[in-house]
């Protein structure tokens, strides 16, 4: 028997009603293309993230997890809808407050994660800090760069460092502002499973311990296993919802997947 709430009880859940969201999506749609390759990527998605909580996101390929992420976090543009930082609706900033915005309030943690090749990894990982004219807090730096065991390797340029470590260097440089939310996209997808289980848990420790929020698209339902919970997407729509994950029950609900259409908001 899984735990999960039915769809139908998912999508009450996923409306937005309460006042202390970190991140919420009000009737958001976002397509792509046009005529015969329209694609509704996100349909009419309305969600709160609560402030203090750990958020998985999964789903089949191609149900729209990445684009929910890239549309919270305004690295992508809605085509209908708005979309909530705060008290903030990213729909009605400019560019510039936009950048803001992301720079001082959000971390993300992406595959890809562009280190700067010329940079050590430590000043790698101050460098969004560095640009924006902050200094990091030394102590939480050190324990940021103690729980990804990065202190023997921060000298280390990206090319000396394995695939993993510069995950880690990654994961440090997203962490270290402290930003409100936490944006990942399969974080430990190329750790082995040690290295990505610390950096769960430390992700995990910054949404108990210190109020951050975390939302993280993941195919892994052991990385899903760390989250407050886990919300499902199919075709675009929020189709489930499952509080307090185990990886078992995650791994059951995917096993069972039977993507509907469920409206949300
Ligand atoms: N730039 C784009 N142009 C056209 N279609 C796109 C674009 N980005 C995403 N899509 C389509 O939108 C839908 C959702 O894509 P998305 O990448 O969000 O899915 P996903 O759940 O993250 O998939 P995966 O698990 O494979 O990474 C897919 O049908 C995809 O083909």
């Amino acid at each position: 028997m899984t735990e999960t709430i039915p769809a139908s009880a998912a999508a009450d859940l996923a409306v937005p009603t309460r006042t202390t969201a970190a991140a919420r999506l009000e009737h958001v749609s976002k397509v792509y293309g046009s005529g015969d390759t329209k694609v509704f990527a996100l349909d009419d998605v309305s969600v709160e993230l609560e402030a203090g909580r750990f958020t998985a996101v999964m789903g089949p390929s191609g149900s729209g997890k990445s684009t929910l992420l890239h549309c919270l976090s305004g690295l992508d543009s809605v085509t209908a809808g708005h979309v909530w930082i705060g008290d903030a609706d990213l729909t009605k900033l400019n560019d510039n407050r936009l950048t803001k915005l992301r720079r001082d309030r959000l971390g993300f943690i992406f595959q890809s994660f562009n280190l700067v090749p010329t940079l050590t990894a430590l000043e790698n990982i101050t460098l969004p800090m560095a640009i924006a004219g902050r200094r990091p807090d030394p102590e939480w730096l050190d324990r940021v760069i103690d729980t990804v065991g990065l202190r023997q390797r921060l000298g280390h340029r990206p090319a000396q460092l394995s695939g993993g470590q510069q995950q880690r260097v990654a994961c440090a440089r997203a962490l270290v502002a402290r930003p409100d939310l936490i944006f990942a996209d399969e974080p430990t997808g190329n750790l082995d499973s040690r290295a990505g289980a610390e950096i769960l848990r430390f992700l995990r420790d910054c949404v108990h311990d210190l109020g951050q929020t975390v939302v993280m698209v993941t195919h892994d339902p052991a990385a899903a296993g760390y989250s407050d919970q886990v919300l499902f997407l199919a075709d675009g729509h929020i189709v489930d919802r499952m509080a307090d994950p185990s990886a078992d029950k995650v791994l059951r609900r995917m096993q069972n997947f039977e993507p509907t259409t469920t409206q949300e908001g």
